[in-house]
């Protein structure tokens, strides 16, 4: 079955910068599929792209069997687009918003009532129907924009960081949300800036400063942090993580909350190793064990090695 979305050579320039370059990706139909990377990776501007609002300065991208390029207008009838700054209207009640989306899309009248009806009930927003937009929590405007951008049944679903800055339940409930669309076949392609998000897509891309760094399930993805992780354990984590940085220039060093991540291809020697010196700084070791990496874990890495080949 051809992907749904496939972009080839993707690129995109403002001025003298490159927001995107060179992107290859396909998504099959009814995946999850994540665009993950730091704030200015390029994600916005690759969904502005595949949605056909903003032209590739070069390569090429289908959606849905049209042209993003030629097509962009018969693109839009296949499509839902949740942008960062989706507009709700906040003087107009939820059934409100509601009825100008589908006006705006040309739903037509016969069936509206019980399409508006069930992405409610979807959305657990029937009991809020008639509140204002503006009044409504964080997390349930997102459940609106997403309720909008779904009432012409769309294909294809583009959601940029549509979790962002909501609190973790209501993250997990619009999550349980997309579990579902996806059981009526619709894809999505959702950015985040979120790593315990990203692992719950079927498969991603990781970008950084426009450029694809990897792509694969999430599962993949931590296979590619080469050799083991150590989790370190001390009583002062920020500095042990600065001596550890010094100190193993080989590995890569992350600190997670209070414990220190240490990424290296031989777990024994570096065991040693650290444990010798920590304690000659008189930073006493209080364990030190292999861990399963997180997606987290493995961005910190490859992203230090990029940087370590640029210097190189
Ligand atoms: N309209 C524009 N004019 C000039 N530069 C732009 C424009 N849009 C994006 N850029 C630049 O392109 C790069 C990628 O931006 P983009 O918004 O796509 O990243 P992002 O990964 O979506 O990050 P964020 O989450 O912060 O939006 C950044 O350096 C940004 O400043």
């Amino acid at each position: 079955m051809s992907p749904i979305i496939h972009a080839q050579g993707l690129r995109r320039v403002f001025g003298d910068v490159v927001a995107v370059d060179g992107l290859d990706l396909e998504v099959a139909e009814g995946e999850i599929f994540g665009l993950v990377g730091p704030d200015g990776a390029g994600k916005t501007t690759t969904m502005r792209m595949l949605t056909g609002i903003l032209r590739p300065s070069g390569g090429r991208a289908r959606v849905a069997g049209c042209d993003v390029r030629k097509d962009d207008e018969q693109l839009k009838d296949h499509i839902g687009y949740m942008s960062q700054r989706f507009g709700l209207y906040p003087d107009l009640t939820v059934a409100e918003n509601l009825a100008f989306y589908a006006d705006i899309y040309g739903v037509p009248q016969r069936g509206r009532a019980e399409k508006v009806e069930r992405l409610l009930g979807f959305s657990n927003l029937t009991p809020f129907q008639h509140r204002q937009a503006g009044h409504l929590s964080g997390g349930m405007k997102q459940k609106l924009g997403l309720a909008c951008a779904l009432i012409h049944t769309p294909r294809v679903l583009f959601l940029d960081e549509p979790t962002n800055g909501v609190d973790p339940v209501s993250r997990r409930d619009f999550w349980r949300i997309l579990y579902q669309l996806v059981r009526e076949r619709v894809t999505i392609f959702v950015s985040t800036a979120y790593l315990d998000e990203a692992e719950r897509c079927n498969r991603l891309a990781l970008v950084h400063e426009g450029k694809l760094i990897g792509l694969g399930t999430p599962d993949e993805i931590k296979a590619l942090l080469p050799g083991a992780l150590l989790e370190v354990r001390t009583n002062a984590p920020r500095r042990t993580a600065a001596l550890l940085r010094e100190q193993l220039p080989a590995a890569s060093v992350g600190l997670f909350g209070d414990r220190v991540h240490v990424s290296t291809r031989d777990a024994v020697a570096t065991t040693a190793e650290l444990r010798t010196f920590l304690a000659a700084e008189n930073l006493p070791v209080e364990s030190v064990q292999p861990i399963e990496p997180s997606l987290e874990d493995v961005f910190v890495a490859v992203i230090a090695a990029k940087g370590k080949d640029a210097t190189a």
